[in-house]
């Protein structure tokens, strides 16, 4: 794989926060990748990073089973700074020593006091001046390697950051990477432009160009088959994907009569049209919708919609002659694994929908070209490729639709139902200009039916849920406060124009406990 030959390695110790340390080197214009430290040498060949950061962690490096970094990492010459556990794995295996703080450890805000002048803050802090910091330890380094002294201190830890500046080396006790330290970006972008000379001139533009070339190298003259949604994961691949190898490849639209008002029509007229990418739309809702009926639990409804998609996919794919490549719209996210001490199986809440499964089925190669991203850095790349901010800025949709939002059994008659008031629900959230602040909105059709008087008449009819959530990843939420007259503008609005609903209600519930979708 070609990479941008000024970047910096991130050695991930298995911290909640790792990814956030590459976000901030990108944000910086530096072009930045996680491995986990199992694979350290081998990332470091691959990569030959100008510079290497250690994440944090959960595990204690006074236990000799904890894990280390390769010496390797150490002779290359690079610059190399440690955080959190990554300062304290600097210090054990330099020569220093940690202990377990016998007082428990610090954990949130805290304050440094810089006592000197530091590579890692030239132009930021002054020695005497006080910052505030986040801290998330119960180790703490307590006798630091030859060669490093301490430049700033707390109080939970005499030695909260400490530097080298001959080799280039710094640890820092807490995390510069989450917004609680207001100067931690900055910070993280002195060690990758200033410590380690990067020009910080890395941007979407350059990104393109890269993934271009890798996608021409990968595909040579083979045949690409992209599932496209209409959401702007798959979207921006597809065009991205076009743009390398022309012809070569074919987006499949699958509408499987789970949809939302007027999306096929928009997926269809932005590819074929605007686009002119071949783009085969498949009617699929007899065979999607004929397997649904009688299903009313929520995974058996997951599990046949993902079986599903793979014999559309399979049937066009036989179609065209047969493809020797699958394009997925797979995000960083996705990819990091998280580094597991534990080796326990995690239970599983929802099967995702996941067309993962196909090429093992099929026989095909992924091509994955947004691995490295997060959700906003494509629809950065989105707006770079010319994509309309319709589709850039859209709300995530999940694969198997309304079937998820539709509890008990989906029927046409529900999905128009739900369609309709789905429709309006958003149209009402665009008027009132606050589309681009909630991250996700939708409504839930419920197997509830409850009395209502209309035009002194008696009904009898389903009850709705509308839910609109702010998240940043998908993986936590919290439920959007509307504005005061929203919510019952838009209730009349439903209860009006909605055959089939006689009864709206919100959905509060922050995640966890609950998930964003129903089922
Ligand atoms: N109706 C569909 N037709 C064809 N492929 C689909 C369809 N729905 C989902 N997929 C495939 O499943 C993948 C995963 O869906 P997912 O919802 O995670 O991504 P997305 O739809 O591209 O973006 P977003 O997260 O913004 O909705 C898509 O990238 C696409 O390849
Ligand atoms: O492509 C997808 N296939 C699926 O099977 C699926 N299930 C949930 N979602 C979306 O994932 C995010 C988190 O949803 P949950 O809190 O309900 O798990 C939310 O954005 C959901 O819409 C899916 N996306
Ligand atoms: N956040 C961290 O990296 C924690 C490091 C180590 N586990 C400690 O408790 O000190
Ligand atoms: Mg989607």
């Amino acid at each position: 794989m070609t990479q941008p030959s000024d970047s910096i390695l991130i050695l991930d110790f298995g911290s909640q926060v790792t990814q956030l340390i590459a976000r901030r080197v990108r944000e910086a214009g530096v072009y930045s990748e996680v491995a986990p430290f199992q694979s350290a040498a081998e990332a470091f060949e691959r990569l030959q990073p100008k510079g290497v950061i250690l994440s944090g962690g959960p595990a204690s490096v006074t236990l000799e089973t904890s894990p280390r970094a390769p010496q390797g990492i150490f002779d290359a010459g690079v610059p190399i700074l440690g955080i959190c556990y990554g300062q304290q794995l600097m210090s054990a295996q330099l020569g220093g020593n940690v202990i377990v703080s016998g007082d428990g450890g610090e954990f949130g805000q805290a304050f440094v006091e810089v006592h000197k002048p530091c590579a890692l803050f030239d132009g930021l802090w002054k020695p005497g001046e006080r910052h505030q910091v986040w801290m998330s330890h119960g180790d703490k380094v307590d006798a630091i390697p030859p060669g490093f002294e301490a430049v700033a201190t707390s109080p939970g830890a005499p030695f909260a950051i400490v530097a080298d500046e001959a080799r280039r080396y710094y640890g820092v006790q807490f995390h510069p990477e989450v917004v609680h330290t207001p100067d931690g970006g900055r910070l993280l972008a002195n060690f990758a432009r200033h410590v380690c000379g990067l020009a910080g001139d890395w941007t979407m533009a350059e990104f393109r160009q890269t993934k271009i070339a890798e996608i021409r190298a990968q595909v040579g003259s083979g045949r690409v088959l992209c599932g496209l949604s209409g959401g702007v994961d798959s979207a921006v691949a597809a065009v991205l994907i076009h743009e390398a190898i022309g012809e070569q490849l074919t987006c499949v639209f699958v509408d499987h009569g789970l949809l939302r008002a007027g999306e096929g029509e928009q997926v269809v007229s932005l590819f074929r049209n605007h686009y002119n990418i071949p783009l085969v739309h498949v009617n699929a809702e007899e065979q999607f919708l004929s397997g649904l009926a009688g299903v009313t639990d929520p995974e058996a409804k997951r599990k046949f919609i993902g079986k599903t998609f793979i014999d559309v996919f399979e049937a066009e794919a036989r179609k065209i002659g047969g493809a020797d490549f699958l394009a997925q719209g797979t995000l960083y996210p996705d990819v990091i694994e998280s580094v597991s001490f534990t080796g326990g199986p995690s239970v599983t809440i929802k099967s995702h929908h996941n067309v993962g499964g196909l090429p093992e089925r099929m026989n095909m190669q992924l091509v994955e070209p947004l691995r490295e991203l997060f959700k906003d850095e494509v629809r950065e790349l989105g707006r770079e490729l010319g994509l309309s901010e319709q589709f850039v800025g859209r709300h995530p949709f999940p694969g198997p639709g309304l079937a998820i939002r539709i509890p008990g059994e989906v029927t046409k008659e529900r999905c128009d139902i739900l369609r309709k008031a789905d429709a309006i629900y958003l149209e009402e959230i665009r008027k009132a200009g606050l589309y681009d602040a909630i991250w996700q909105a939708f409504a839930v059709l419920l197997p509830v039916r409850s009395v209502g008087v209309m035009g002194d008449g008696r009904t009898y009819d389903s009850v709705l849920a509308l839910r609109a959530v702010t998240s940043t990843d998908g993986m936590t939420a919290q439920a959007f406060q509307f504005p005061g007259d929203f919510l019952p503008r838009v209730t009349t609005r439903i209860i009006n124009e909605v055959r089939g609903i006689n009864r709206v209600t919100y959905d509060y519930t922050s995640k966890p406990p609950g998930t964003i979708e129903w089922e």
